[in-house]
Parts: C-alpha cells; sequence; structure tokens
C-alpha cells in the first residue's frame, strides 16, 4: 500500500513541477511575470553567453532524445520500476529547464521591436495561441499518458499500463505534430526579439526538426503499418488546404 501511494505521491510531483516549469516558461521567453526572464540579468561578454546558452540548450535538447527513445527505455526500466518511468523523464526534463531558466545568460541587443500598436497586439494573440495549441494538443493525444499519470495509477489499481496505440483525434488528422506547431508559432511570435531570444528560437527550432523526425522512426517500427499509411495522409507540420 505504501508503495502505491508513493509511486502516485512520484507521478503526481512530477506532473505538478512540470506544468509550473512550463508556465514559467511562458513568462521567461516573455519577459513578464516571473523573477527571471529570458533578457534579464546582467549582461556580460556575448562569447560567453553564447557558450553558456548553447550549452543549456544542447543539454535538453540530448536528455530528451535520448531519454525518449526506445533502446534507453528498455535499458534503464531494467533500475527504474516501469511505473515511473516516464514520471522520472517528465522529472528529469523539469530539472534540465529549471537549470536553463536560472543559467540563461542574457544577450540583450534586439532584433526586431515591432511598432505599431496591432501588429503587436497580433504578436501578443499568436504567443498565446501557440501555447493553447500546444497545451490542447497534449489533450488530443493523451495528457495522462504524455506526463506519466495513467502510468502511475495503472500500477497503483494493479492494472496493466499498455501505451496507446496511433491516435488521430482532431488537430492529429491536420498535422503529424501540433504539438511542435504550438512551440513553434509561440517561439517566433515576438513583438520584441532580442539576439538571446532569437538564438533560443533558432536552437528550438533545429532541435524541433531533428525530435520529430527521431520520433516518427520510432513510431514506425512500434506502431507499423498503420503509422506508414498516417505519414503518407497527414503531413507534418504544415495542413493541407481544404478542397
Ligand atoms: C511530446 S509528444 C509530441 C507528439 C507530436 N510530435 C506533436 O508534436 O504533436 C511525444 C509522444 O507522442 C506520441 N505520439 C506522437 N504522435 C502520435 C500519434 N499520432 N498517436 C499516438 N501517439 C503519438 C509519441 O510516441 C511520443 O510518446
Amino acid at each position: 500500500m505504501i508503495r502505491k501511494i508513493s509511486v502516485v505521491g512520484y507521478g503526481a510531483a512530477a506532473y505538478l513541477v512540470f506544468v509550473a516549469a512550463l508556465l514559467y516558461a511562458i513568462g521567461f521567453l516573455a519577459g513578464v511575470g516571473v523573477p527571471k526572464g529570458i533578457d534579464d540579468g546582467t549582461a556580460g561578454p556575448a562569447w560567453r553567453a553564447l557558450l553558456v546558452d548553447s550549452a543549456l540548450l544542447t543539454l535538453f535538447a540530448v536528455q530528451h532524445s535520448v531519454m525518449a527513445r526506445p533502446w534507453f527505455k528498455r535499458w534503464w526500466t531494467r533500475f527504474v520500476p516501469a511505473a515511473i518511468e516516464r514520471s522520472t523523464f517528465v522529472l528529469a526534463s523539469t530539472a534540465v529547464l529549471v537549470l536553463l531558466f536560472w543559467q540563461w545568460q542574457p544577450l540583450p541587443a534586439t532584433v526586431w521591436s515591432v511598432g505599431p500598436a496591432w501588429a503587436r497586439g497580433v504578436l501578443w494573440a499568436g504567443y498565446a495561441l501557440g501555447w493553447a495549441i500546444l497545451v490542447f494538443s497534449t489533450f488530443a493525444v493523451g495528457h495522462f499518458d504524455l506526463f506519466g499519470l495513467r502510468q502511475v495509477l495503472a500500477r497503483a489499481r494493479d492494472r496493466h499500463y499498455a501505451e496507446p496505440g496511433l491516435r488521430e483525434p482532431l488537430v492529429y488528422r491536420l498535422v503529424r505534430h501540433p504539438l511542435m506547431v504550438g512551440f513553434l508559432i509561440a517561439f517566433w511570435a515576438a513583438p520584441d526579439l532580442s539576439v538571446g531570444r532569437l538564438v533560443f528560437a533558432l536552437a528550438s527550432t533545429g532541435y524541433i526538426m531533428v525530435g520529430v523526425r527521431l520520433e516518427e522512426r520510432d513510431l514506425r517500427v512500434q506502431l507499423g503499418e498503420p503509422y506508414e499509411d498516417y505519414l503518407r495522409r497527414v503531413p507534418r507540420f504544415v495542413p493541407r488546404p481544404v478542397r
């Protein structure tokens, strides 16, 4: 009983800290409502900031790519109980994000600053829309599986947890990676773009381009012909025009 409570508690704690980190990310990029935004802090030499920021972004990409691969999951579930594997992934992602928010070095020089109030309004709306698409897509593809909650609850009920098969709800019928589309919109819809935010947006966009290909390669193996068919029917990022 104590073991089951600990498993559920661990899963719930991992989920809650991740949600907190995601909320912080929204404020961090926008530079509002958080103690330290992406352009805050004392600007040191640009070369040092570039080095530190690139290292932080690389750490996130490596953690996310390696820990999400099936071969890594097979290996480390020999040490970590399968029920908390996803929650531990979520917790590790949060730890890297916190490190990034904390250690990010500002590069505050302006790349662009949009003048007209209406255009700024459109970009702020785009920023909000990007995050909304992202959150909506997590629920479409399986919010509770994605963040490890279904896995810990299955363990608490002595039920077998089976990974969900191919899903094509709502937005996943329009594009294969709506969640990443949400990120891309949020990263680029900036009324004011500093060099630091440009570095963040460029590196994240590059990583998304690589990350989705790794995910698709795994899903081809995992889901077989139905996924091959899905790849043929549904575009990666940009919906096909309605005919
Ligand atoms: C963070 S989500 C991102 C999903 C997708 N790349 C996107 O941008 O919307 C990653 C998880 O979604 C799962 N996934 C992606 N597409 C899926 C689909 N069509 N049906 C079921 N699971 C999917 C992957 O197996 C992976 O565990």
